[in-house]
């Protein structure tokens, strides 16, 4: 395992919420070598002591003075400016006499340079490492820069492209319940389902990422990375072996068979929104406003144009400023082929399905037609119940730490590669086209709805009974 990282963006939103908080939690169960060192690096004039105290007052109320002391024994700050590569080099390149894991939390536009100048100062020679968060470009073609740039230096077993929702456990926990069990392999396909729900819905607002957000909006921000990493789990073929490369061979392979997105096809398949004023969680909360169209809500009906999937349709919704934070997968399947009961339980009959539930809480329900409460047997009892698995998980990790520990190994499997990547901007790209060449409103939405009016078709039933109300 390397024993050296260099955390670029060492003063930003994702450092001090995740990334930090990860690392003391990783010190604190002595999972990093005894010699572990962290350079934190961003453009911030900072001594040592000005960034430790600037840590300690965001990080001081939930860690015990000891767990930041042992932070911060293993921790210098340097400022540098990823712009000037030749600058970043002089500033860094004593920290190359051991392989190291470069993290770039950073904005994707400082990239290229920042790779030039980690080259420049020796720490991109193997076995090093480059770890860079998402979203990888902003379309197709600054993707595809970045990786020309990464490609002329670092071989791709250097390169870890972060998707954190791939760290998150309940997410490796669905793949597990798709790929370990005959039940679901007999029925995982086009002939018995009728249709797949990925929700990611935020209460948090955009607050504070202005800048980024107004750039990306929730597509970019959301659906080009973990909605679609999650999609691609889902409807992947199974691997022909649980190695890193079988995995991503399969992501591969479903990302590039989504159907490109057609002006034609917007309207009916896609709505975009914006929170307006509103109240969350009890409290009034201000809209965002920018003077450009960007969504911060998205409702998508994807099509896997291949054998398997042909037909069925994957609705995607993400939104912030919804009324709970819920993750979750719903698997809708067809009603049975032939109906025996009468017309009264055909009106209660519901479809089965599978609602796995990523976050905040794991849980897994099947939901079935049954007469289990009648005193005996009756058919008229029919009605729709629910087998129900309320996961009770050991204390999750950050997904950060998970991932981080993977980098420092050098364990690919949960992490992007570049094919993939350039697959979901193809989409991606195919969307944000459609959207203009359609005129595709960005809809308001009061803060604490569930997204526009026009987006209640693309909403799983289930959300009603999650709190919040349906629009
Ligand atoms: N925040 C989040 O919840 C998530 C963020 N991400 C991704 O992580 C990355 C970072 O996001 P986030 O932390 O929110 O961004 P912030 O804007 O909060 O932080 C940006 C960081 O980059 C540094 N930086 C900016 N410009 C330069 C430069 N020219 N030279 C050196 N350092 C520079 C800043 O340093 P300084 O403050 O000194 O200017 C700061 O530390 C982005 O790619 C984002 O998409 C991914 C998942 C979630
Ligand atoms: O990558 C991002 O993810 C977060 C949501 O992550 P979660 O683990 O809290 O579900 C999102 O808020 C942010 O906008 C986005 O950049």
């Amino acid at each position: 395992m390397h024993n050296s990282l260099l955390l670029f963006g060492a003063t930003g939103d994702l450092a001090q919420r995740y990334l930090f908080p990860s690392l003391l939690h990783l010190l604190r169960d002595r999972l990093l070598p005894e010699d572990f060192r962290i350079v934190a690096i961003a453009r911030s004039e900072h001594d040592d002591a000005a960034f430790q105290a600037w840590l300690r007052e965001r990080l001081g109320d939930d860690y015990e003075a000891a767990a930041l002391d042992e932070l911060f024994r293993r921790t210098q700050y340097v400022p540098a400016d990823l712009s000037d590569a030749d600058a970043m080099a002089a500033a860094l390149s004593r920290f190359a006499d051991r392989p190291a894991v470069s993290y770039l939390s950073t904005p994707p536009n400082l990239f290229a340079s920042a790779c030039r100048g980690l080259e420049a100062a020796g720490l991109l020679a193997p076995p090093s490492r480059l770890v860079l968060e998402k979203p990888l470009g902003h379309d197709l073609a600054s993707a595809q820069a970045i990786d020309a740039t990464l490609k002329s230096t670092l071989d791709e077993s250097q390169i870890f492209r972060i998707d954190h929702y791939l760290g998150k456990a309940p997410v490796q926990n669905l793949l597990a319940l798709r790929l370990g069990n005959t039940l679901f392999e007999a029925v995982w396909e086009r002939r018995w389902i009728e249709s797949v729900d990925i929700i990611v819905a935020e209460t948090a607002g955009v607050d504070g990422r202005e800048g980024y957000y107004a750039d990306y909006g929730a597509l970019r921000d959301m659906v080009q990375n973990h909605m679609l990493q999650l999609l691609a789990l889902i409807a992947m073929e199974p691997p022909a072996a649980m190695d890193t490369d079988s995995i991503r061979d399969e992501k591969r392979k479903v990302l590039r068979a989504l159907r490109p997105m057609t002006p034609s096809a917007a309207a009916a398949d896609s709505v975009r929104g914006r929170y307006r004023d509103g109240v969350v969680d009890g409290q009034a909360v201000k809209g965002f406003s920018h003077r450009d169209d960007v969504e911060t809500f998205v409702g998508l009906r994807a099509w896997i144009d291949n054998w398997r999937w042909a037909g069925v349709p994957f609705r995607l919704v993400t939104g912030k400023r919804m009324p709970s934070r819920t993750s979750e997968v719903v698997v809708t399947f067809k009603p049975v082929t032939h109906w025996l009961f009468g017309p009264d339980e055909r009106k209660r009959a519901r479809a089965n399905q599978l609602r796995v539930r990523l976050q905040p809480e794991e849980t897994i329900e099947l939901g079935l037609m049954g007469s289990l409460a009648a005193s005996e047997w009756s058919a008229n009892e029919l009605q729709p119940m629910s087998l129900d698995l309320a996961m009770q998980p050991p204390k999750r990790r950050i997904a950060y730490e998970r991932l981080m520990i993977d980098a420092l190994k050098g364990d690919q499997t949960l992490f992007v590669r570049d094919d993939e990547v350039e697959a979901a901007w193809r989409w991606i790209d195919s969307v944000s086209a459609a959207w203009r060449e359609a005129g595709t409103p960005v809809r308001d939405y009061p803060a604490g709805s569930w997204g526009p009016l026009e987006a209640q078709p693309f909403l799983p039933r289930t959300l009603t009974t999650h709190g919040g109300r349906k629009p």
